[in-house]
């Protein structure tokens, strides 16, 4: 039985005054993490005063970070500056770093590598463009992604990696895809690891849908056999939006 992991993304919003508000509104109210992890990825700046007052269910996420140790990257995070501030989780390779920051699927498989070797446990998005899914290119484009973003990994790292399936065409756009079209997809990514990995790796990988998921269409979605999570964008900026997702059940 794989547990539920729901992450809120806010990617680049709120300040700090904010952030604060929102960990206290939400900290003590979020699902126990017995039965459903409840993960959020913030802006750099706030990450350590969020990992202060994570409380019991609750743990912090990065949204990005670069694949070496440390040295002349001016401007850029190196994992060890999030795992030695208690940050448990890091977003690799969402869409609008793939596009708009020219992230490729070698830079983000060099991350994954470097996630484990400092602690943190990797959310690494795939998903098609519409222009893919109209050409019936969708599982072509996960599968590359998957494939290469997993490369090298041994057994006991995949089993641990979070992948969030996030069709590009529905983030942010109020457009979600259908509880069964998400499903099916996730399903093959999930053959795909079986593939590489075999059938206890694939069983034991946890799959998030992310893209316009909502406090409504939470429960349809995590209903479906292979979905096992949501990765959210504006939905998980509001404290009571958050909690009636990672309290959906
Ligand atoms: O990382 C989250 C996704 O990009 C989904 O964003 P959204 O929930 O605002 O569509």
């Amino acid at each position: 039985m794989r547990k539920p992991i729901i992450a809120g993304n806010w990617k680049m919003n709120k300040t700090r005054d904010e952030s604060l508000q929102f960990i206290y509104a939400v900290k003590d109210r979020v699902a126990s993490a017995d039965t459903v992890e409840s993960v959020i990825c913030a802006p750099f700046p706030y990450l350590r005063c969020l990992v202060k007052r994570q409380g019991a269910s609750l743990r912090i996420g990065a949204q990005n970070m670069h694949f070496e140790s440390e040295g002349a990257y001016t401007g850029e995070i190196a994992p060890q500056m999030l795992s030695s501030i208690g940050v448990s989780y890091v977003v690799l390779g969402h869409s609008e770093r793939r596009e708009m920051f020219n992230e490729t699927d070698e830079a983000i498989n060099k991350k994954v590598h470097v996630s484990f070797s400092n602690g943190l446990i990797p959310i690494i998005c795939v998903g098609e463009s519409l222009e893919d899914r109209e050409a019936g290119q969708t599982n072509q484009i996960v599968e590359a992604q998957t494939v290469k973003a997993l490369e090298g990994l041994t057994k006991e790292q995949a089993k641990q990696v979070v992948i969030a399936y996030e069709p590009i065409w529905a983030i942010g756009t109020g457009r979600t895809a259908t509880a069964e079209q998400a499903n099916e997809t996730i399903g093959y990514i999930r053959s795909v690891i079986e593939r590489l990995f075999g059938s206890e790796v694939s069983e034991a990988v946890r799959i998030q849908y992310g893209g316009s998921v909502n406090p409504n269409n939470i429960k349809e979605l995590m209903a479906q056999e292979h979905i096992d999570g949501a990765l959210v964008g504006g939905a998980s900026l509001d404290p009571q939006s958050f909690l009636a997702l990672v309290n959906y059940q």
